[in-house]
């Protein structure tokens, strides 16, 4: 429908005020991961797709990446499956493994894909297997109960980390104008499935691409300290210092690594931001001030 005239100059008059940020960002890879336990009402899921349409509409090449985490639990549950996390890990057995891949891959992507989809956006959906697109080893998790004095090596099964991303498949998606999906599975080298943290593989994509900017959607206003104050400019020892002292924990465990990773890798920046607001991307990228948690190289000063 068209829109009437005064609305035309409104949208006119906002339009060529947010020209400068548009033109900043044309070109620019942005990853943005979309955790589980943002997805929760369909208005905050059609107010996020459409950010990602809207991102791709001004020439920004975004690449979603998304969790499942309470997803997989709730399937879990239902299947009286038992599961538990170490560092913000799912242990994953065989039993595990394969609702893993079928509400990773199965419902939740296509879930996601429908959206943006329905939002006028043209979306793809992936694994890692899809094209070999993550190509995956298994990750060894170094787990410190309090009674240790040092951290031991334990096997959580079936999880795994990012060994080599396929970019040619996202590149040749990107260029083709089609918004790339993907779901954290990972590929071993004799074709075994791995469950991958989303954070990891979202760190991991964003780092390979060297993207402009990594956004980690989330369920909370950013990293917060004790008292509830969202911290930021964080430098590694300070980090692991709140590891240490427990005010990180569970999943900002890979969530924290993930963006500490990325920026030390050449990512400009990562943002870690609450997916509970609306049109919480664009907010991010087009104010000066941004929302939630701001990890860069620089640790330059942020804001809550
Ligand atoms: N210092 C911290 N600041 C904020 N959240 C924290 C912190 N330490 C642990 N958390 C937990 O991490 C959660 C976010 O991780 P997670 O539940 O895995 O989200 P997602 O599904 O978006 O990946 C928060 O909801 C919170 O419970
Ligand atoms: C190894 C591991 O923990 N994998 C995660 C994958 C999904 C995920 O990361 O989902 P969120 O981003 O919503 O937490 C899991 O099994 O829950």
């Amino acid at each position: 429908m068209p829109l009437s005239r005064k609305d035309a100059m409104n949208t006119a008059n906002v339009l060529s005020e947010a020209l400068p940020y548009i033109q900043q960002f044309a070109g620019k890879t942005v990853v943005i991961k979309y955790g589980g336990n943002a997805m929760i009402d369909d208005k905050l899921k059609d107010s996020f797709a459409r950010d990602i349409v809207m991102m791709k509409l001004i020439g920004i090449n975004p690449i979603v990446v998304h969790g499942g985490g309470p997803q997989i639990g709730e399937l879990l549950e239902k299947l009286a499956i038992e599961s538990h996390f170490v560092n913000g890990m799912r242990v994953t057995d065989s039993k595990t493994m394969d609702v893993v891949e079928m509400v990773l891959g199965g419902m939740v992507n296509k879930d996601i894909v429908g959206l943006i989809n329905r939002n006028g956006g043209k979306a793809i959906g992936l694994t890692g297997k899809d094209g070999m697109l993550l190509g995956a080893r298994k990750l060894k998790v170094k787990h410190k109960s309090p009674e240790m004095s040092v951290p031991e090596i334990i096997d959580i099964g079936h999880v795994g980390e990012v060994d080599h991303v396929n970019t040619k498949v996202l590149d040749m998606l990107s260029n083709s104008d089609f918004i790339p999906v993907i779901a954290p599975i990972g590929v071993g080298s004799d074709g075994e499935s791995y469950n991958i943290n989303a954070d990891l593989v979202a760190g991991k994509v964003a780092e390979v691409l060297q993207a402009e900017k990594l956004i980690l959607l989330t369920n909370i206003n950013g990293l917060l300290d004790k008292e509830g104050n969202v911290l930021t400019g964080l430098t590694t020892a300070q980090v692991d210092a709140l590891i240490e002292d427990g005010t990180i924990y569970g999943g900002m465990l890979p969530k924290i690594d993930c963006a500490l990773s990325a920026v030390k890798c050449g990512v400009n920046s990562a943002h870690i931001i609450d997916g509970r607001v609306e049109h919480s991307c664009i907010l991010e990228l087009f104010t000066d001030e941004g929302v939630g948690t701001l990890i860069t190289n620089q640790h330059r000063k942020a804001q809550d």
